[in-house]
């Protein structure tokens, strides 16, 4: 069964559609990317599935239920959570006490017992510290979890960041642009990341610019051009589309060209 379904979804922003009749599948374990030129409508269409926006038509259902409108917090309950763009994490934190906010979150209820330092907020703590060290283990940042974020590469920053989405413990995971602003080596190591959290099981969304990595960890692309989807298949049949190669691809090679000379 399919985890995360998309139907139909549209928006309009001063009369124009941002993102118009935009439907797709996301299984267990899958990974689908979205892709399209600048102002194609991806970061709109993933404001609509992770709660941000209120989609004008269309649904989104997460493990068949219907989740459309539902705000991120309960959304993240439930299981899909996300990352940003632009970087979400508090500067001026320690790396562990960042991923250990994700879990704050994820434990969210007992604020008067947590206040006042009773027996079981010191438990919570305990197990958010140990979890959030198990979590910094698996995106490789250990050895940097007393350092302040703020201090931490830019690839090592995109790492933290997935590591806070992961404390939510989620179902379905949302990265936008994961690897944008890090070099050839951060690119890979986020790569490798992706695809060892798929293998055990988060479905993941991925928005990425970064053509040689969606085409190396995708199971399935959909194309966005105009807000509209313009084809979707795997990364084989999305390359040699037409419509894809002249909307998205072929205007890639234009700025590459252009670069060069
Ligand atoms: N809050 C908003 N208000 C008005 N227009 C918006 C808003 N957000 C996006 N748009 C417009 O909607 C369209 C889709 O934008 P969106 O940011 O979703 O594209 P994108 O594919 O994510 O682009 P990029 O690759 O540059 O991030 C664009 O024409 C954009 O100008």
């Amino acid at each position: 069964m399919s985890l995360l379904v998309v139907e139909g979804l549209g928006i309009k922003f001063g009369g124009l559609h941002a993102v118009k009749d935009v439907g797709f599948t996301l299984k267990s374990g899958e990974i689908v990317s979205i892709i399209g030129p600048n102002g194609a409508g991806k970061t709109t269409l993933f404001n609509m599935i992770s709660g941000i926006y209120l989609p004008l038509a269309g649904r989104v259902m997460l493990n068949g239920e219907d989740v459309t409108g539902m705000s991120p917090n309960r959304l993240a309950e439930r299981g899909l959570s996300r990352t940003f763009q632009n970087l979400q994490i508090f500067q001026s934190m320690t790396v562990l006490e960042n991923v250990m906010a994700g879990f704050h979150l994820q434990a969210r209820g007992p604020v008067l017992s947590d206040m006042l330092g009773l027996p079981g907020s010191r438990r919570r703590s305990r197990e958010a510290e140990a979890g959030a060290r198990l979590l910094l283990e698996r995106v490789g940042l250990e050895r940097a979890a007393e350092r302040e974020a703020g201090a931490l590469s830019y690839g090592a920053l995109k790492r933290l960041e997935i590591a806070r989405a992961l404390a939510l413990r989620p179902k379905v995971l949302l990265l936008d642009e994961p690897a944008a602003g890090c070099n050839a080596v951060e690119t890979e190591e986020i790569d490798h990341l992706i695809a060892a959290v798929a293998a055990e099981g988060v479905s993941i969304l991925l928005v990425e610019h970064d053509m040689k990595m969606v085409m190396r960890i995708s199971n399935h692309i959909v194309v966005l051009d105009y807000g509209e989807k313009i084809a979707e298949g795997d990364p084989a049949t999305v390359s040699r589309d037409k419509r894809v190669i002249a909307a998205y691809l072929g205007a890639q090679a234009t700025e590459a060209a252009n670069a060069d000379g």
